[in-house]
């Protein structure tokens, strides 16, 4: 069994240095469209291995990071931070430390580092449970001066060896956790990261290859640069559209299931799974957008244990294969043909089924019928075809 990961994205600074805005403290500000809090959480939550998310954001900050979160808030657990980003993260980890069961490893991230990518996030996981304590980091490519009073050089630092630390920095819970506790008894107050706190602590902390793109935001320029290379992605965002069709036979029945609803019927559906043409053919629209071959390859005919199966299992799987793939759902749409039974008095049912299955919202999600006019196979009832559409977003940042 793999370990339980939980992520404390700090976010209770009031962004000094990045200077006042309307929009509130950094973490608060727009880049790229989204809140730069907003992208943070989207990289951690679309990580496969983190299990829980808490945000530490400052007293005053509850509406402004609701508001720049909207329904993506749901499922993260928001927690007042301190006066300084290490008694917020000091919060965060005793918030964790009521959780039952507490996670095994913690990452602890800056909200301001939006561009956080997976890969980095799996590095520091991996060396996490391995050695205890890890963190991101990128070899200094400047040339180190240490500045006297008046701006001139005091001393030349040899570089050979030093690394700027990143974030996210990931401990053993347990380890971290006391590390924090000595220091605030021990009055120290004074650690720009918690590396540095576990280090005093007598915890080894492995370094792992960091990213060039994992910035933290601290200025107004760091700001707007963030901004223009995220339109800039924009402009290229990668729109990909895939379809599916399927059929299934009609045989002697009481009732079909269309898009997972259960409808009563004359005849039902012969097949692979429960036969849901339409989930069948979402399944491989879906599938298709990131060429990641067809329900069979997935879910093969001959194996027994899909005999009966929902076919809602096939395209949860779909849409997480699309997420992996950094993938964002845009719609679905549905087209059956068949005879009977009607559609319409089960559309509705259909299109919510649908949209629970992708998190979509309704609006995106079209379920729609058609007879064959009487005419073939189709037209005598002998079947229900289904052809599914799906548009998936690729290329955007978290
Ligand atoms: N009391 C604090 C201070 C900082 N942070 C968080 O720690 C991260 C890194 O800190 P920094 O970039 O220094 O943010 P600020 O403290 O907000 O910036 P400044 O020092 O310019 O005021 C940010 O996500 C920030 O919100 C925090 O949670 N609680
Ligand atoms: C944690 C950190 O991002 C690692 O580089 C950095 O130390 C935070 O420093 P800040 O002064 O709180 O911005």
């Amino acid at each position: 069994m793999k370990d339980s990961v939980a992520a404390i994205l700090v976010a209770a600074g009031r962004g000094e240095r990045a200077g006042r805005s309307i929009e509130g403290p950094k973490q608060y500000r727009s880049i790229g469209g989204r809140a730069v809090l907003a992208h943070t959480l989207a990289a951690f939550r679309s990580h496969p291995r983190i299990d829980d998310i808490v945000i530490v954001i400052h007293a005053d900050d509850t509406e402004l990071c609701e508001r720049a979160l909207g329904p993506n808030i749901a499922g993260a657990f928001l927690v007042t931070g301190g006066a300084e980003r290490q008694i917020s993260v000091r919060c965060g980890l005793e918030f964790l430390a009521t959780a039952r069961p507490t996670p095994r490893i913690v990452l602890i991230h800056d909200a301001v580092r939006p561009f956080i990518d997976h890969e980095t996030i799996d590095r520091v996981i991996v060396a996490a449970e391995d050695f205890g304590g890890a963190i991101p980091a990128m070899p200094i490519a400047d040339t180190i001066k240490r500045a006297s009073s008046d701006a001139t050089i005091a001393e030349t630092v040899p570089r050979r060896g030093l690394f700027g630390a990143q974030t996210p920095q990931g401990f053993h819970f347990e380890g971290i956790r006391d590390a924090h506790e000595k220091a605030a008894r021990s009055g120290r107050s004074d650690f720009t990261d918690d590396a540095s706190i576990a280090e005093w602590a007598g915890t080894t902390v492995m370094l792992v290859e960091g990213a060039v793109g994992n910035v933290k935001l601290t200025t107004r320029q760091d700001i707007a640069a963030a901004d223009r290379t995220l339109k800039e992605r924009q402009a290229m965002i990668d729109v990909r559209t895939g379809n599916g069709y399927d059929v299934h036979r009609l045989i002697a029945g009481a009732q079909v299931t269309l898009c997972g609803v259960t409808i009563p019927h004359d005849q039902t559906l012969d097949g692979h799974s429960d036969a849901d043409v339409c989930l069948h053919a979402l399944t491989d629209a879906l599938l298709a957008t990131c060429g990641a071959g067809d329900i069979g390859d997935h879910f093969p005919p001959s194996d027994p244990q899909w005999r009966g199966a929902a076919s809602k299992i096939f395209v949860e799987r779909a849409v997480a294969i699309v997420r992996e793939k950094g993938g964002r759902i845009m719609n679905a749409d549905i087209s059956l043909i068949c005879e009977a039974p009607k559609i319409a008095p089960h559309r509705e049912a259909m299109r919510a089924a649908v949209a629970e299955m992708t998190g979509l919202s309704l609006d995106r999600v079209s379920v729609k019928a058609t007879t064959n006019e009487a005419l073939g196979f189709l037209g005598r009832r002998e079947g229900i075809a289904a052809i599914a559409t799906a548009s998936v977003v690729f290329g955007e940042t978290a």
